[in-house]
Order: structure tokens, then sequence, then C-alpha cells
């Protein structure tokens, strides 16, 4: 070999090793699959960042795949084509899907496994306890946890001379077709719009007034539970909301998850009925109107309304993937729990801080003196010990039945259906949904 070959050759092979070099070292990704669009979406960037740029090893991958139910859908795809991703982001209703699915690492189990020696009781119980097994087993990481809540228009209430509203005490519904009266009477083209009817208006209706939505304590006590949302004092609801949409007290705006949002921006209607985390994307709209947050109204003759109940996601860990994986994914879940990042989310976005040290920090830091609206979602979930009823709803199918009750909502409000005739569909078609689901996870 010459000499100039043997130069050649050495630097060739300085070339491969430096390659070899670079792929051994290059992070192993960790996907995960979420719904964060907008405000939300920039802050899950932002969290996902400081894990990225906190270490070498891993490097978690956030891609948004849609809608909630999208995202399901799009996880239970790709599972079957053996592609999930190792985190996928779930919506509350599809807690009972994915405990069942058998696809799943338990969250408990993956942080034990990985030496994450966590005390679960540290956590806010009203949402660590939606996402239990029968043995108490963190089965998914709560992340984005909310509840609803009513936004209003301080600058139309004033204008309308309507006081401003409680943060801790509820109107009644009553006095909520007083308010909207006199909103519309001051020139305000509707009252009160609702985002995610079946959630608000059915779901955590119930809860708050501790009526059942399905037998079986709202399923958590076996498969064969049934749907008892055609109840009188729910029907009643319905056809009051019906009623007020004569004066335009109640609209309907006709988008299937966020509702009318974009009504209340407009300043059309004075209250908005939507989840804590609408903060996020208010903050960032609204600029030339005041708001406020007060709990939901609950009816006059529910003197200790019960909680409201959860909504929003966790996240579910999937089964398929080499341990050394799994560390990286143990050291994001740990990373996602940590004070600091669960501050930073609570403030930007309004979800709820999840552990209860960020809870306190937040109260010490006095931030709930300087935005008490922030605390109006936590002190309504935890304003009483939840019954069985107001724990919550592990439903199989229930993204099915949530499209099914909304459907039935619809018929109401375009005058095609009776309020009992709807819920009373509503239930039945529902029930053949919970028997198929029965049928197929019965063990
Ligand atoms: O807007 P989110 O994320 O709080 O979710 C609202 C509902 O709970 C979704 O089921």
């Amino acid at each position: 070999m010459t000499r100039q070959n043997r130069v050649t050759f050495i630097a060739v092979l300085l070339i491969v090793f430096f390659c070899a070099g670079q792929v051994l070292a290059a992070p192993i990704e960790i996907h995960w699959w979420h719904a964060m669009r907008g405000a939300r979406g920039e802050v899950v960037d932002n969290i996902v960042k400081v894990f990225n740029d906190s270490q070498t090893e891993f490097k978690v991958i956030a891609t948004c795949k849609g809608e909630y139910d999208e995202v399901v859908n799009a996880g239970i795809a790709a599972l079957r084509a053996k592609k999930q991703p190792h985190i996928l982001q779930a919506f509350e209703v599809g807690t009972q899907t994915m405990m069942l699915s058998g696809a799943i690492y338990p969250v408990y189990q993956l942080m034990k496994d990985k030496g994450y020696n966590i005390d679960w009781s540290t956590y806010l119980q009203p949402v660590l306890s939606y996402y239990m097994d029968a043995d108490g087993n963190l089965m998914s990481m709560p992340f984005n946890s909310s509840t609803p809540v009513m936004y209003y228009n301080v600058t139309l209430f004033e204008k309308a001379g309507i006081p401003l509203l409680s943060k801790t005490d509820p109107v009644t519904w009553d006095e909520m077709g007083e308010i909207t009266a006199k909103l519309i009477k001051s020139g305000v083209a509707g009252g009160m719009v609702t985002a995610w009817q079946s959630w608000t208006q059915v779901e955590n209706y119930s809860a708050m007034h501790n009526l059942e939505f399905a037998s079986k304590s709202n399923g958590y006590e076996g498969l064969d539970c049934e749907l008892k949302i055609n109840n009188e004092k729910q029907i009643n609801h319905i056809a009051r909301l019906k009623s007020w949409m004569d004066d335009k007290r109640f609209f309907y705006g006709g988008q299937k998850y966020q509702g009318p949002k974009s009504e209340f921006i407009a300043q059309n209607a004075g209250i908005y009925i939507d989840s804590i985390s609408g903060i996020a994307n208010l903050k960032k709209s609204i600029k030339d109107f005041k708001w406020d947050i007060a709990p939901l109204p609950v009816e006059s003759w529910m003197k200790e309304p019960q909680n409201s109940i959860i909504g929003g996601a966790s996240l579910w860990v999937f089964k398929g993937y080499k341990d050394k994986d799994y560390e990286g994914v143990a050291a994001f879940m740990n990373h996602l729990a940590r004070t600091d990042m669960q501050i930073l989310w609570h403030k930007e976005t309004g979800y709820f801080p999840i552990t209860i040290n960020a809870y306190e920090q937040l109260k010490a830091d006095g931030y709930y003196e300087e935005f008490p609206y922030q605390e109006v979602g936590v002190k309504q979930l935890t304003r009483r010990n939840p019954t069985k009823i107001s724990r919550g709803l592990r439903l199989g199918y229930f993204i099915q039945i949530r499209n099914i009750i909304n459907e039935e909502l619809e018929l109401v409000w375009n005058g095609s259906k009776t309020p009992k005739q709807a819920m009373d569909d509503a239930a039945a078609r529902s029930n053949v949904k919970l028997r198929e689901f029965e049928k197929t996870y019965k063990q």
C-alpha cells in the first residue's frame, strides 16, 4: 500500500468511526401523540424542550394527532399495525377502553420498575382516583386534568347591572334564567353557550347533583351497567335549556367539541361554559373586555352541591418497546410531575397542578390572590368528598356514547325530539354499546 493509499485508508476509517459514534450516541426517541393544539400545544412543546435539553440519552418527540377522539383512534390503529407510540394522550372518556386494552404498561408499575419511588398520595386525589384500577393502582399518568367552569363577560354584566359572581358559591339555575334574561334585555345577542355539552350539561350536571349517570356506581363496579340519564331531573334541565332557546338566553353553536367559544369572544354571548383549560385561549384571544370565572350553576334544591368531575386527559404507556426505552418514558413522566413544570403548565393553560406540592407552592407564592379565577376549578372539584356517583365515570365505548348523547341533544335543540324522547333514546342507544363492550371485555 502506498503512503497516499495508507492516508486515504486511515481517513476513511476515521470517518466510519466518527459516523458510527454519532449513531451510537444518538438519543433514543420517545414518541408521544397528543391532542394539544394552539396555546396548549405551545406549552407542551416548551415542557418537552426542557426535558430534551436536560439530558442527551432520550429525545421526546411530541406530535399533535388531532382532536382527542382522533388521537385515541390513531393510537388504536397504530397498535394494530404494531407501530404504536410510547405514550398516548387519551381523554378521560377513553379510560375504560385503554384500561382493558391489554396493551398498556401501567404507570404505577413502570415508575416502580424504573426506580422512581413515588408517593402517589402527594397527587390531587380526585384526579388520581379517576385513573386507578379496582385495586387502587394508577394505570395512566394524569397530565392535563380539568373540570368545567363558567366564564362570564364582566364588561357586559356591568353594563346590564348584573352583580359579579362569587368564585366559590354557585348561582342557581333559576338565577341563571334571570341573569341571561338581563343580558338579552341589555342588548347582548345571546345569554349562555356551552362547550362539550354532554360533559358539562349531562355528565357534570349528574355528578354535582348526585344523580346516577350510569348504574353500578357509574360503571366503576361492573361492566354490566346501564345509562341512567333519562331521569326526571336531567330531562327537566335539558327542557329548560331548550325553552331558553326561544329568547336566545341559551343557544347552541353546533361545534362538536369546543362549542361556540368564538361567540363568547365576539361578545355575542355573555356566558360560556367550558373546561378550565379554556383559560389558555381566552387569555390570548380576548383583549377588549374583562372576563372572569365562576363555578357551574346548580339547582336550588341542591343545598350542598357535590364536586364536579374531571375532564382533560391522561398519558398511557404502550407495551412493546425495549426496556431501555421505558427508562426514558419514566424519566419523562417524572419530569412532567416536577413542581416547576406543573406550575408552568397550570399558569399557562388553566389545567390543574396535579401535585399537592405544586398547588401549595402556587398558594404560598400568592398566585391565587393575583389570579383568583385560576383556582375556581380546583375549589369546585374538591368542595366535597366525592360520592360513588360523583367520583367519575367508567364506561366502555364512552367515546361513542358521548357522540350518541351529543346527537340526541342536537335533535332537541333543532326541535326534532322532545327532551324526554332524546334522553330515553340516548340511554337506550348507549346501553346497546355498553352490552357490546361487556360482551367483548368480560373475562
Ligand atoms: O378541554 P379539556 O382538555 O379540559 O377536555 C374537556 C373534556 O373533558 C374532554 O373530554
